[in-house]
Order: C-alpha cells, then sequence, then structure tokens
C-alpha cells in the first residue's frame, strides 16, 4: 500500500511493531508464553521456524491487504506474541529507495523491474524476516515473492516459472506458512484507491489487461497449493475478512480458543 507510510517506516529493527488504535474488537487475555505455539512442525522453508511464523498477504492493488495485515498484526500483538509487520517492496530502508524507484522512477524494462523487486526481496528476507523468524516472531508481510510470480510472470509475461525461481533463489527458498489472497475485481480494488492524493504508480496504470491477468495467476497458483492459500472474498466487510484470518493464523498457531 502506498499510502500511510508511517507505520512501514518503523518495521526496519527487529521490535514489535506499535500499531496505531488496531479497530479490533478487545482480545481475549493473552496467553501467558511467547514465542507462539504452533500446530506445525518446523519447516524453516515454508516460514515455520522454531518459534517463530511467517505470513503474507496477497492481492491486486485496493483489495485490502495493508487493512488486513494490520488488523491481524494488532490481534497477534495483543495476545502478547512478538510480531514484526512489514511489506515489500519498501520493508528496508535500500527497500524504500527501491520501492520508490520501481513505482514512480522513469521507465524500466520488465527484466529489470523483476529484478529490482527480487532484489528488494533478497534485502527484505536477509535482514529484517529472516532474522525475526530466528528470534522467534510471526513475520507478516503486505506482498511477498507471489507478486512478482503473478504481476512480473504473468503480468508483464516474463514466465511464472522463472520468475519464481529468481525470486527463491533471491530468498534462500523461503515460503510463508500461509498466504492469504484478497481477493477482488481490479477495477473495485483500483476504485477504492481513486480518492487518495497520490497519482497512481507505474503498475497501477498498467492497465485492465494486465489486472486481470494478474488476478487469475494468483487464483491459479492458490489452487495449486491449498494448503499454503487461504483465499478469501475481499468485496466482503474489513471485519468478516478480519475473522477469517485470524481463524487460519490462530489454527497455525494452535491457539483456536483465541480467535
Ligand atoms: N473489505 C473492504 N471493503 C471496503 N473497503 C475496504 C476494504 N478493505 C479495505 N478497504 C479500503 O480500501 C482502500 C485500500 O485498502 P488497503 O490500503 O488496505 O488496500 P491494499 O491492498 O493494501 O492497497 P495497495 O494495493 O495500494 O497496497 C482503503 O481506503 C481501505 O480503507
Ligand atoms: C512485491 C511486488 C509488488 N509489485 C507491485 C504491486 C503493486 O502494484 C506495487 C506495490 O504497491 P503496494 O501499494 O505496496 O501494493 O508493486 C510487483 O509488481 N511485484 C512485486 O514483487
Amino acid at each position: 500500500m502506498g499510502r500511510g507510510a508511517g507505520v512501514w517506516a518503523a518495521v526496519d529493527t527487529l521490535a514489535p511493531v506499535t500499531l496505531p488504535d488496531p479497530p479490533v474488537p478487545p482480545a481475549p487475555p493473552a496467553p501467558s508464553a511467547a514465542p507462539a505455539r504452533r500446530s506445525q512442525p518446523a519447516d524453516p522453508a515454508r516460514g515455520v521456524v522454531p518459534g517463530g511464523l511467517f505470513v503474507s498477504f496477497e492481492g491486486g492493488d485496493g483489495a485490502g491487504k495493508s487493512t488486513q495485515s494490520r488488523l491481524l498484526g494488532a490481534w497477534l500483538t495483543g495476545l502478547g506474541l512478538a510480531v514484526v509487520l512489514t511489506r515489500e517492496p519498501g520493508g528496508t530502508e535500500l527497500g524504500r529507495v527501491l520501492r520508490r524507484e520501481v513505482l514512480h522512477g522513469g521507465h524500466v524494462d520488465p527484466r529489470t523491474e523483476a529484478l529490482l523487486y527480487a532484489a528488494d526481496r533478497a534485502h527484505h528476507v536477509a535482514s529484517l524476516v529472516r532474522p525475526a523468524l530466528d528470534a522467534g516472531s510471526v513475520v507478516v508481510t503486505d506482498r511477498y515473492l507471489d507478486s512478482s510470480v503473478a504481476y512480473q510472470g504473468t503480468g508483464r509475461d516474463l514466465g511464472a516459472d522463472e520468475v519464481e525461481r529468481l525470486s527463491l533463489w533471491a530468498t534462500g527458498g523461503l515460503l510463508p506458512a500461509l498466504t492469504v489472497l484478497l481477493d477482488l475485481d481490479p477495477a473495485a480494488g483500483l476504485g477504492r484507491l481513486r480518492d487518495r492524493p497520490d497519482q497512481p504508480d507505474r503498475l497501477e496504470s498498467a492497465g485492465d489487461d494486465f489486472h486481470r491477468r494478474t488476478r487469475e495467476a494468483f487464483l491459479g497458483r492458490a489452487a495449486a497449493d491449498p494448503g499454503r492459500w487461504l483465499v478469501l472474498d475481499a468485496s466482503r466487510p474489513v471485519e468478516a475478512i478480519a475473522a477469517d484470518v485470524r481463524a487460519r493464523v490462530a489454527a497455525l498457531l494452535g491457539l483456536e480458543d483465541a480467535a
């Protein structure tokens, strides 16, 4: 999300993020133990490492990813867990430079664009995500590798497999334990962004056909790996979506009673 950058500016460190006035119902009593209990065996390649859990939000522009990331982060923080809330591109200082160039700079060809996102991701994982997971935090990211596969691999036609391989190389194979796809008609998503003050970025301006193919790519990936993905209808009210996300994350953490 291009707006509300204040939250994101805070996530360079491993300290739990302080979220502004979370609009979520009061959390049930916090469990005494943090880091989290998990219901899955540790699998570093799948974003489940001893103590830590890696969750990503994906979907089209304006689908509600940053809204849901913040709500999930606030809920987990309220449960007493260590949470790192971050995003791609731009989850690190270097990433913010890359974000500005890739979204608001001059023309870049599709391969350069794919490499810029991959460079942002490599640095993000090496400097923030992996250390946080190793320290036992829940890491919640607004976009990750699947955005590259959908936007550059399919939207830009570079090839989904090649772009996925690039990102897997960049990240040492780190995949989220859970990826929430907020699925929405691209016109509705872009319509939600219309009132903001800033101009649409390069990707938001890529055209109807680009965004339609990107949506299909996300849905195809989700269907191929249902164990990792949770697909939600993002046209529903914010709180209904948030409740579904909480239920799935609670199950992963072995905290079903808290959702
Ligand atoms: N379920 C929803 N129903 C209606 N409006 C929503 C919903 N979720 C978010 N919004 C609104 O849509 C706009 C975009 O939401 P948000 O920034 O969370 O989306 P995003 O997917 O992160 O966007 P971007 O692609 O720009 O990063 C905001 O004004 C937000 O309040
Ligand atoms: C990670 C990633 C992102 N993109 C695109 C998707 C969006 O249009 C912008 C990011 O903006 P947001 O407001 O933070 O959603 O970048 C992409 O094309 N490839 C990627 O890997």
